[in-house]
């Protein structure tokens, strides 16, 4: 058996594993052992995993793994919390630069501990519009899907059918249910990829559902409220003919506690 120190954190509800992975100690290819950490009976308990280590172009690196165990793409909640964990490390002390995924991604955090994390550009000819939902890429890939009384919405039930679907094949899709709640707000719920149920709050999904809703034209504002079930975030965001860009998720990111724990 050995000690694993970890650290874990939350943002707007969606909770990490977070590891000082610096001396690139973890045993990186074990899904089952990280699974077995996210594991909230038998384990820790956590949407994620998230490791923090060196990074030759950036201040540090972050290396994303869902709670089934395997590494995916990027995860906007997990990358606020890692900018609040650099924080506390005394890597940066106001903004930063950090490599994930998708690529490099610059981040602030003010005296409450808010974090606001730059996205990637979203082309907009990559953004696919179909009669009830819009698909679009935002460092994960999101299916959103306008609602009515999102609040009673079987999201488990519906959001694994369309995650499972034979038009996501092989990869599958996280899914946002969406309700519109006045001219620059909007309730989601998100069923998460990797997860596989519903999580209380997705960065990259309230970022792609933000962005759906003004190139649906529901919305004309580029700062945008986006209430999740663990609280809310903003996003905000510029635009030409081509693309999204100056993409910002901002929101809270908090340390929950400090522990160890024996792993096989
Ligand atoms: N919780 C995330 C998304 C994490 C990745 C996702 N589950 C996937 O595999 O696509 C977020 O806050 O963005």
């Amino acid at each position: 058996m050995k000690q694993l120190t970890f650290y874990k954190y939350q943002g707007t509800g969606n909770d990490f594993i977070m590891v000082d992975n610096r001396s690139l100690f973890f045993q990186k290819n074990d899904a089952a052992t990280i699974a077995f950490l996210c594991d909230r009976r038998f384990g820790i308990g956590g949407d994620g995993l998230i490791l923090l280590e060196n990074d030759a172009t950036a201040d540090f690196k972050m290396v994303y793994y869902n709670a089934d165990g395997n590494e995916s793409t990027m995860c906007g909640n997990g990358g606020r919390c890692i900018v609040s964990f650099a924080h506390f490390l005394g890597i940066f002390s106001k903004d930063t630069t950090f490599n994930a995924i998708d690529g490099l991604h610059h981040a602030t955090i003010n005296k409450e501990g808010v974090v606001a994390l730059q996205m990637i550009d979203v082309l907009k000819d990559t953004i696919k519009k179909d009669s009830n939902y819009t698909f679009l890429f935002t460092g994960s890939p999101h299916h959103v899907e306008l609602v009515n009384d999102v609040k009673n919405f079987n999201v488990f039930e519906n959001g694994k059918n369309i995650r499972y679907s034979d038009q996501y094949k092989p990869g599958g899709t996280n899914v946002n249910f969406v309700e519109q709640l006045s001219n620059d707000s909007f309730k989601i719920r998100t069923y998460e990829r990797g997860v596989e149920d519903e999580t209380l709050s997705c960065g990259t999904g309230a970022t792609a559902v933000a962005l759906a809703m003004n190139s649906l034209g529901k919305t004309a504002v580029n700062k945008i409220t986006i209430q999740v079930e663990g609280g809310e975030v903003q996003v905000s965001f510029d635009q030409n003919d081509e693309k999204y860009y100056n993409v910002m998720l901002t929101g809270a990111a908090q340390q929950v506690f400090k522990g160890t724990i024996l792993i096989p």
